[in-house]
């Protein structure tokens, strides 16, 4: 498996898949969304969907070894004509990162998509009047950023450590947050 390009799990509602979109769009990557691998679990009726669709609609996270195992098989399916892989959603937790870099690999660049908890709220508020999500509602939005800040913001310093971090402001417009974007995707080359 190639190296991972990875999209930091910046905060519930920053962006990410937004940017991940534009990124697939102009470089081909192959996005992998944790949250998306997730949900198709769920939407497969299975057991393990079940469980799965508790935990979510809760806001806390899922157990490592599920999400990290999904993430792998994602990724060996498309080893023959992937351009390189964006991760969006993972790691969530330092842990999660020390286990992917064991099991997988170390990461090139880390895009953290940053943007003012006020603003994640009210963009996740306003994208549950039509997603479907069941973690779309105020108390899971309340839960999923406290889990945030508390687990996953010291992701953070664990990778600016190998300076491979870049800070990306999602308070802009779309178009403008990709701007910076691909600034940092393009030094990479
Ligand atoms: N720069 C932006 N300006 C205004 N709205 C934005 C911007 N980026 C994304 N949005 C909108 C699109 C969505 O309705 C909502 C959340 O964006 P999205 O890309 O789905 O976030 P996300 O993938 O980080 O959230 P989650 O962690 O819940 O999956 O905000
Ligand atoms: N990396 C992950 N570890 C644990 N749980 C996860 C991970 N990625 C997604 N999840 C669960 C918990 C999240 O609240 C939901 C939705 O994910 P999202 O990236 O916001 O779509 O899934
Ligand atoms: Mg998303």
């Amino acid at each position: 498996i190639s190296p991972a390009l990875k999209i930091k799990q910046s905060g519930p509602g920053s962006g990410k898949g937004t940017q991940c979109e534009k990124i697939v769009a102009k470089y081909g990557y192959t996005h992998l969304s944790s949250g998306d691998l997730l949900r198709a679990e769920v939407a497969s009726g299975s057991e393990r969907g079940k469980q799965l669709q508790a935990i979510m609609q809760k806001g806390e996270l899922v157990p490592l070894d599920t999400v990290l195992d999904m993430i792998k098989e994602a990724m060996i399916a498309k080893a023959d004509v992937s351009k390189g892989y964006l991760i969006d959603g993972y790691p969530r937790e330092v842990k999660q990162g020390e286990e992917f870099e064991k099991k997988i690999g170390a990461p090139a660049l880390l895009l953290y998509v940053d943007a003012k908890a006020e603003t994640m709220v009210k963009r996740l508020m306003k994208r549950g009047e039509t997603s479907g999500r069941a973690d779309d509602n105020e108390e899971t939005i309340k839960k999923r950023l406290d889990l945030y800040y508390k687990a996953t913001e010291p992701v953070i310093a664990y990778y600016e450590k190998r300076s491979i971090v870049r800070k990306i402001n999602s308070e802009l417009p779309v178009e403008e947050v990709f701007a910076i974007v691909e600034k940092a995707i393009d030094e990479l080359k």
